[in-house]
């Protein structure tokens, strides 16, 4: 609960209440963030999304200790004239919206480009022009792949941090070629980044710009067939959950080489808090927002999540608990992937004094519970019913 106790931001100042614009505040970091603010400030948040499921905990009822302030407007930001009155009566706008789930990038590269690049255009321009401050969510994906993914693969120099560690000031932005469309993401992300900076360096926005490196925990995407489309293709967490959940072997694309390093979300989110509240210090910055400490492979993970998994159901794993799967079956024509992911945390120490807590296995073990105990009944009901064909 928010106490009363005056709050202070990192150079010992009162922290005042603010209004919050949080455009996708019903997605997965939406609804941390929300539950963050709601619980540990007395900040305000007008709360647009198209969907509320994810944060329907938060809105009702109307008894609950925070009522009067977060308020739910169903927006989709493609096309309503109120997202320019909701962002004039807040101080910050935060924008989380977006198409971000891989499979998406090279099946559906129109929808991507637009929905990262054109339906953000506004939302920065109308805090340009009514001088308010802006927090825009990117992605480590704008790095594309490693300098060193492209020495000799026994080259010395790939155990060189300087070919591989991603530095917000310094790392180049290394995408394929164009009929790779996994790249559509990565590359309407930066522009976007350069339209923000520019608007910055032009007209003054403040503006601070977020880089999540794999944010992971409980509510990420949905399960297939059950609180989403039996066929759709979430990120890697809840595919693995639900091969768990229904006791399927977790499918490895093109042998699960690539590395990831993962945060728990409730980590990442103290970082997004410190940044709200600490505006001299964030504005004009890009930060990194990961674990350097929590690399894994793709095979690691699944093997790690398959161990945790077997704890928390008290099931015995599969005998073959992995299978392999080429990324054209998995992901169809034009998926590309992003070798290594190692965020360099200089500024972001240097700025927030932040640094991640909790470690791979344990982030697992508390989203592991949550998958099993949410989903876990529900999967079975679905199993059970008959196929239609
Ligand atoms: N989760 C991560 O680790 C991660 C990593 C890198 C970048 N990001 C970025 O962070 C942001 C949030 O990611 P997330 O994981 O919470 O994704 P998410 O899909 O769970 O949330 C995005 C939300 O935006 C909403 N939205 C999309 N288009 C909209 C529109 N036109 N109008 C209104 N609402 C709209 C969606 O309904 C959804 O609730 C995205 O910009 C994403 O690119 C996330
Ligand atoms: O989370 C991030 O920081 C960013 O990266 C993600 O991209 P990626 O990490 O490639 O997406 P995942 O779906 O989480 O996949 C991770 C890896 O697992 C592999 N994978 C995925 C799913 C699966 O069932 N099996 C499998 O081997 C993918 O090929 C990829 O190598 C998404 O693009 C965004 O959500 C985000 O911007």
């Amino acid at each position: 609960m928010a106490s009363s106790v005056v709050r202070v931001d990192l150079d010992g100042k009162p922290i005042n209440p603010l209004t919050i614009c949080m455009i996708g505040a019903g997605g997965f970091i939406g609804s941390h963030l929300c539950e963050k603010i709601l619980n540990e400030t007395q900040h305000k948040i007008l709360a647009l999304d198209v969907y509320n499921d994810k944060i329907k905990h938060l809105l009702e009822p109307d008894s609950l200790p925070w009522a009067g302030r977060i308020q739910f407007h169903r927006i989709n930001i493609k096309h309503d004239s109120r997202l320019e009155g909701l962002i004039k009566m807040s101080d910050l706008t935060i924008n989380l919206a977006a198409i971000c789930t891989p499979a998406d990038y090279n099946t559906r590269p129109l929808d991507t480009i637009y929905s990262n690049f054109i339906d953000a255009l506004p939302v920065v321009k109308y805090c340009s022009e009514n001088g308010k401050r802006l927090i825009h969510f990117s992605t480590c994906e704008v790095y594309g792949k490693t300098i060193g993914s492209f020495l000799p693969k026994d080259s010395p120099l790939r155990q060189d941090p300087a070919y591989y560690v991603l530095k917000e000031d310094a790392s180049p932005c290394i995408f394929g070629s164009i009929e790779k469309q996994r790249w559509s993401y990565a590359c309407a992300k930066q522009l976007i980044e350069r339209l923000v900076y520019a608007e910055g360096a032009e007209n003054g926005l403040e503006f601070t710009i977020v880089r999540p490196f794999n944010w992971i925990g409980p509510r990420m995407d949905f399960i297939p067939g059950v609180d989403g489309p039996s066929e759709g293709v979430p990120r890697v967490l809840a595919c693995f959950s639900n091969a768990l959940l229904r006791r399927e072997p977790l499918k490895l694309v093109d042998g699960g080489e690539s590395q990831r390093t993962f945060v728990y979300i409730k980590d990442a989110i103290e970082a997004v808090l410190l940044m709200i509240e600490n505006p001299s210090r964030a504005n004009g910055h890009i930060f990194n927002v990961g674990n350097p400490n929590n690399e894994v492979t793709v095979r690691q993970l699944a093997e790690m999540m398959t161990a945790v998994y077997a704890n928390v159901s008290g099931e015995p794993a599969l005998e073959e608990p992995t299978v392999d799967v080429s990324s054209k079956e998995f992901y169809g024509e034009g998926y590309d992937d992003s070798d290594k992911r190692i965020p360099d945390m200089t500024i972001i120490n240097r700025q927030l004094g932040w640094n991640p807590k909790t470690s791979l296995w344990d982030l697992l073990d508390s989203t592991l519970t949550y998958q099993h105990k949410t989903y876990a009944e529900a999967i079975k009901k679905v199993m059970s019913q008959p196929t239609t064909s």
